[in-house]
C-alpha cells in the first residue's frame, strides 16, 4: 500500500498563540496535552502542531470496592453470589467470567461438548497443523522471507518511495507448529498473541539475528529519508504550536505530571446510564487523556492518542465506544445475530480480559449491551457459543484469535460488517511488524465507514506512519506526554545497576530483601527476558522462601488469570513475569518494578516500568544489566534514569543463592539456557557476534551453577543459526 499523506493539515504555533498558520488545505490536527514541549513528532516532521496543555492537580479519588476480587465485588453489588469461589478455577469459568461481571447479566453454562475435540476447534487446528507442516518444510524460505519482512522501517521506506508494499507472510510469528517445536511448547497455539510462546519466538527470531544486524547501517539513512519525505510532503519546515489554554475549555492547570483534570464526565453529552456507571466506579472527573480525546471522538473523528501508562486510556476509548453502541438503532427482534458494533483489539490476553472487565463496569446500567472476549488459550468452540448465545455488541479480542474467528466461525465475518468503532489498544505494538499482518486482515474485515481510535503510551515515529493504514486522513493526534520528562512518570524513581552476570541472582535476591524490609506492603514485579528464564527465576526465589508467583506464556491461560487476579488484590507478593505482563495490565499499588536483563526495546522498558506509579502514585524502577548490555541505556537517554551503586552483596547471600540454585530442577535450567540463548541471539547488538554470544550464554549457564552448558538439539541450533559455534553442545 503506498503511503498517502494527509492532503489537508492544520498546524498551530507556540510562538504565535491562537494563530492557525498552516496551509489552507489542512485537516489533520496534532494536539499536545503537555505544558511545555517540543512535540515528539518534530523529530520526523520538523514542525510543531496544535498544542494543547491539559495538566491538572486534583487529588485522586479512590473507588469503592475496586480492589476486591471480581467475584466478591459482584456478590456485594447484589449480583450473582459466588463469593465463596474467589478465584477462577478452570477455563470455562474464565470464559464466562468476563462476560458475566455485571450484576444481572446473562450467564450461560456450557456443557462438556465444548472440549478440544469439538468439530470447530478441530477444523481450525487441523488447518493450522497442515499449514505448519508446510511451514517447517519451507523454513529456509521463511528465514529468507523474514529477512525481508523483519524491519518495519525498511517496509515503510519502500512504501514512502511509492513502491507497492509487500508484507511477507514469513510463517514465523504465526507458525504455530506444534510438531516443529516439539519439546518447546507442544500442544498449544504458538504466537496466538503477544503472550504466546515467547521462548519460541526468541529462538526463531534469534536465527536471523545476524541478518537483522546487517540492516543496522541503513537505519539512520531510513530515518533521514522518512524525515525529509514527511517534511516535504507536508510542505512545512517550521514548528508551529498553539498555547494550550487557547485550545481547550480553559481548564488548564500547569502541573506537569498530574493526570486528573477538573472536567466532570457529566459536562459532556453522555448517556445518563453511562454517567451512573462512571459514578459507581468512582470516576468523578476525567483524566487528561479522557478530557483531551472525548470531545474530538464525540465529534466523530478518528484519534491517535499517546498518554503515559496508568492514566486511564482504557476508559478514554471504551466510553465513547459505548456511546456509539447506545446511539445505534436497536436491531429488529427477528435479527437473531445482531452485529458487533465496537471491536477492541489488545495485544495480550490479560489486557483483553482487563479491557472487557472495564467495559462491563461502564455498562452496569446498560443491560442490553453485551461484551464478549475472544483470546488465545481458551477453546474456540466455547467462544463461538458464547458469542452466539449472549449479547455481543462489543467484542474485545487478541489479534490471532480474532483472525481465527474470521476464518473459522460461521457468520462471524458478517457480524463484523456492523462494526462502527475499531479500537487498537497499545496501537504501536499492534501495528509493528509482529502483529501487522493480522491487523491488516482485521481492518479489511471491518467496514471502511467507521471511527478508529489508536491508543498507547508509546508511539514511535516510524509506527506513527503505519497508523495511517487504520486511521482516516483527518484524524487527530492527541499527545498527552509532557515533553522533556519522556514517557515515564516523574514520581517513579528510575535506576539502573550494572553487575556481571554471575552476580545477577544474588543481586536480585539482595534487592528484593532490601525492598521487602523497607516496605511492609511491598508489591513487586520482576520482569525477565523470556518465559523459561522467568520460570527459573521464580523457582529460585521460591527456593529462597520469598512469596512469589509467576506468569508467562508457558502457563495455561486459566492459571495466568488466576495468578493475575491474586496479584491484583494482594500485598506482600512478588510477581515474576515475562513480557506478557509488560503492557497495559493494571495492578494497583506496585511498589517496585525490577527488570533483569536488557528489555526488547525502549518501548518495552517504558511499558514494564509503567506497571508502577499508576494513577499518580509513587513507585520505583530498577533495571539490572550486565556490562555488555550497557549499550541499551543510550536508548533511554531522555528518561530520568540514574546509575545506582550496587548494594553490598553478603558472602552469606551468595552461598544461600548457590544452594537454592542446586534445588532448582535441571530441566528448568536447561530450558532457561536455551531460551536465554534464543533471546540474546535476537538482540541485534549481542546476537551478531555468535562466538561472543555463546561465551555469554555459557557464563549464564555457570551462573545457574552448571559446570557444563546444557546440550541443545541440533535442529534448534540450526534454527538459531548457531550450528558449529564453538562452546555449544549439540545433541
Ligand atoms: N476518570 C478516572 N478517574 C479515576 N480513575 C480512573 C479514571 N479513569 C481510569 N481510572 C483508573 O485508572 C487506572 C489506570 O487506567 P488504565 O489501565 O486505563 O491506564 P492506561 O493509561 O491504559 O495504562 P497503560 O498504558 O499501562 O495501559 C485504572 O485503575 C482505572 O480504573
Amino acid at each position: 500500500m503506498p503511503w498517502k499523506f494527509p492532503l489537508r493539515t492544520r498546524f498551530f504555533t507556540h510562538s504565535l498563540p491562537g494563530t492557525h498558520l498552516a496551509s489552507s488545505n489542512s485537516c489533520t490536527r496534532v494536539c499536545y496535552c503537555s505544558s511545555s514541549s517540543v512535540p515528539v513528532l518534530s523529530r520526523i516532521f520538523s514542525f510543531r502542531s496544535n498544542y494543547f496543555s491539559i495538566g491538572s492537580v486534583i487529588n485522586f479519588s479512590t473507588r469503592p470496592n475496586r480492589d476486591l476480587p471480581e467475584f466478591e465485588r459482584r456478590s456485594r453489588d447484589g449480583g450473582e453470589t459466588r463469593a465463596s469461589k474467589s478465584l477462577i478455577e478452570d477455563e470455562e469459568d474464565l470464559s464466562n467470567w468476563v462476560s458475566d461481571l455485571r450484576p444481572g447479566s446473562l450467564r450461560v453454562h456450557l456443557t462438556s461438548d465444548d472440549d478440544d475435540s469439538g468439530p470447530d476447534e478441530d477444523r481450525s487446528s487441523r488447518g493450522r497443523r497442515q499449514q505448519d507442516r508446510r511451514g517447517i518444510r519451507n523454513k529456509v524460505d521463511s528465514f529468507r522471507d523474514r529477512e525481508s519482512g523483519l524491519n518495519g522501517r525498511i517496509q515503510g521506506k519502500s512504501s514512502f518511495r511509492g513502491r507497492k508494499e509487500t508484507i511477507l507472510d514469513s510463517g514465523f510469528r504465526r507458525n504455530r507448529d506444534r510438531e516443529d517445536y516439539k519439546g518447546l511448547g507442544k500442544g498449544r497455539d504458538l504466537f496466538e498473541d503477544e503472550s504466546s510462546d515467547e521462548d519460541v519466538k526468541s529462538l526463531v527470531m534469534g536465527g536471523i539475528g545476524d541478518l537483522l544486524s546487517e540492516e543496522d547501517e541503513d537505519e539512520d539513512k531510513d530515518y533521514e529519508f522518512l524525515k525529509k519525505k514527511a517534511t516535504s510532503a507536508f510542505g512545512f519546515d517550521k514548528e508551529k504550536v498553539i498555547e494550550a489554554d487557547k485550545a481547550t475549555s480553559g481548564n488548564v492547570v500547569k502541573a506537569s505530571d498530574s493526570y486528573l483534570t477538573k472536567t466532570r464526565f457529566d459536562q459532556y453529552p453522555l448517556s445518563p446510564l453511562s454517567l451512573n456507571a462512571l459514578k459507581d466506579a468512582g470516576y468523578e472527573t476525567m483524566t487528561v487523556v479522557q478530557e483531551a480525546t472525548l470531545p474530538i471522538i464525540l465529534k466523530g473523528k478518528d484519534v491517535l492518542a499517546k498518554a503515559k501508562t496508568g492514566t486511564g486510556k482504557t476508559v478514554a476509548f471504551l466510553l465513547p465506544s459505548i456511546e456509539v453502541v447506545v446511539k445505534s438503532p436497536p436491531t429488529s427482534p427477528d435479527n437473531k445475530r445482531p452485529p458487533i458494533l465496537a471491536l477492541v483489539i489488545c495485544p495480550t490476553r490479560e489486557l483483553a480480559t482487563q479491557a472487557a472487565t472495564e467495559a462491563n463496569t461502564l455498562l452496569k446500567y446498560h443491560p442490553t449491551i453485551g461484551v464478549q472476549v475472544v483470546i488465545g488459550g481458551t477453546r474456540l468452540g466455547l467462544e463461538q457459543k458464547r458469542m452466539q448465545t449472549n449479547p455481543c455488541q462489543i467484542l474485545v479480542a487478541t489479534p490471532g484469535r480474532l483472525k481465527d474467528h474470521i476464518e473459522n466461525t460461521p457468520g462471524f465475518a458478517t457480524k463484523l460488517k456492523g462494526v462502527k468503532v475499531l479500537v487498537l489498544d497499545e496501537a504501536d505494538h499492534l501495528l509493528d511488524m509482529g502483529f501487522r499482518k493480522d491487523i491488516e486482515r482485521i481492518i479489511s474485515a471491518v467496514p471502511k465507514e467507521r471511527q478508529t481510535f489508536l491508543f498507547s503510551a508509546t508511539v514511535p515515529e516510524e509506527v506513527r506512519q503505519i497508523c495511517l493504514i487504520a486511521l482516516r486522513r483527518d484524524h487527530e493526534f492527541v499527545n498527552c506526554v509532557h515533553e522533556g520528562t519522556g514517557e515515564t512518570h516523574q514520581q517513579v524513581k528510575q535506576m539502573h545497576m550494572i553487575a556481571s552476570l554471575d552476580r545477577h541472582f544474588s543481586l536480585l535476591y539482595t534487592l528484593l530483601r532490601e525492598h521487602i524490609a523497607d516496605n511492609v506492603d511491598y508489591k513487586v514485579i520482576v520482569f525477565c527476558t523470556t518465559a523459561m528464564v522467568t520460570k527459573l527465576v521464580a523457582d529460585l526465589l521460591g527456593e529462597l522462601n520469598l512469596n512469589v508467583r509467576e506468569i508467562h506464556s508457558r502457563k495455561p491461560q486459566s492459571y495466568r488469570t488466576r495468578v493475575s487476579n491474586e496479584f491484583r488484590k494482594s500485598k506482600g507478593l512478588i510477581l515474576v513475569t515475562s513480557d506478557v505482563s509488560a503492557r497495559g495490565v493494571d495492578y494497583p499499588d506496585v511498589t517496585l518494578v525490577l527488570q533483569v536483563g536488557v528489555p526488547k526495546d525502549r518501548e518495552q522498558y517504558i511499558h514494564r516500568l509503567g506497571r508502577t506509579g499508576r494513577k499518580g502514585k509513587e513507585g520505583e524502577g530498577i533495571l539490572v544489566l550486565a556490562p555488555w548490555e550497557e549499550y541499551f541505556l543510550s536508548s533511554l537517554r531522555d528518561l530520568p534514569i540514574t546509575k545506582s551503586p550496587l548494594p553490598l552483596i553478603e558472602p552469606e547471600t551468595v552461598k544461600k543463592v548457590q544452594k537454592a540454585l542446586c534445588h532448582v530442577e535441571m530441566r528448568n535450567k536447561e530450558a532457561a539456557y536455551q531460551a536465554w540463548l534464543g533471546y540474546y541471539n535476537s538482540q541485534k547488538m549481542i546476537g551478531r557476534d555468535k562466538d561472543r554470544l555463546v561465551e555469554l550464554a555459557n557464563e549464564f549457564s555457570r551462573s545457574m551453577g552448571l559446570d557444563n552448558p546444557p546440550a541443545i538439539p541440533k535442529l534448534i541450533l540450526g534454527k538459531m543459526g548457531l550450528k558449529n559455534v564453538p562452546g555449544l553442545r549439540a545433541k
